[in-house]
């Protein structure tokens, strides 16, 4: 089976649980279903308020990976504030992407401004190396962005790809934010980076950007996959994402 790309992110899950004081929907069971039905891993976005995933959410995914999916990968996102790297430094996931989110943001929704953010960076990246967390850094569709991260130390980059999934019903618009993204992660790679993307990818938009970038290492989904998995279920989710990346 070719290696998947896909990282399903599981804060929708963590916020329809969270609207009663009950155990289910359960993190970490859906977690489980989805890398026993193929994903690479998993990604969640511990916010400050909590409003999906929780602390306890990361502790127990952790231990969920590391007692029964020891080739799967987690991921934690989030904005590198002394509290959250505490919680990587705790929880050691296999990846990190910080991004640039102030507390109140509805969700991400812009990259790094890197000139202006270096020295928080670079703090951040320095201790993350330290824990043997691979390090990914959110970037804007700019090809422009790229050289900065990479002169900062990042392993990759995850592509914003939030303007190109916003123009699901304007094919224009869409090709020229698609050429935006392949630009930056061409970019990217000329600089050595690992290129991941993310948000608002669907089965839709997924094979075009592949065709385009098809070193794209990683992509982590949870908006769309929750949505097409409240159709289709969990597990036929992971596959019908699989096959718009070309991996089954
Ligand atoms: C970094 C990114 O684009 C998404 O993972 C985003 O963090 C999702 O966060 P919400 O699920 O809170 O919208
Ligand atoms: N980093 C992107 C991510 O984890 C999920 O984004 P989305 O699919 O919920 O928009």
């Amino acid at each position: 089976m070719t290696a998947s790309r896909l990282s399903v992110n599981v804060n929708a899950i963590a916020m329809l649980r969270n609207r009663r004081d009950l155990p289910w929907p359960s993190v970490t069971g859906l977690a489980a279903m989805a890398m026993d039905a193929g994903a690479k891993g998993i990604t969640v976005h511990p916010r400050p308020d909590e409003r999906h995933i929780r602390k306890t959410d990361v502790f127990d995914l952790a231990e969920l990976l590391e007692e029964r999916y020891a080739n799967k990968e987690l991921c934690l996102e989030g904005y590198p504030s002394p509290d959250f790297l505490k919680l990587v430094e705790e929880a050691r996931p296999d990846q990190v992407l910080f991004v640039p989110d102030d507390p109140e943001q509805t969700t991400s929704d812009h990259g790094w401004q890197f000139d202006k953010d270096t020295s928080l960076l670079s703090e951040a990246i320095a201790a993350s190396k330290d824990w043997a967390v691979t390090v990914s850094l959110f970037c804007d569709p700019d090809p422009a962005a790229p050289e900065h991260a990479a002169k900062l130390g990042a392993e990759r980059i995850e592509i914003y790809t939030g303007p190109y999934g916003a123009c699901h019903d304007d094919p224009a618009l869409a090709a020229q934010e698609l050429d935006k993204v392949v630009a930056t992660a061409e970019a990217a790679r000329s600089h050595g980076l690992g290129v991941n993307a993310g948000h608002d990818l669907t089965v839709d938009n997924i094979p075009a950007l592949l065709a385009r970038a098809p070193f794209i290492r990683e992509m982590s989904i949870g908006h769309g996959f929750t949505a097409d998995a409240l159709i289709h279920g969990f597990a036929d989710t992971v596959k019908r994402f699989r096959q718009a990346m070309g991996e089954v």
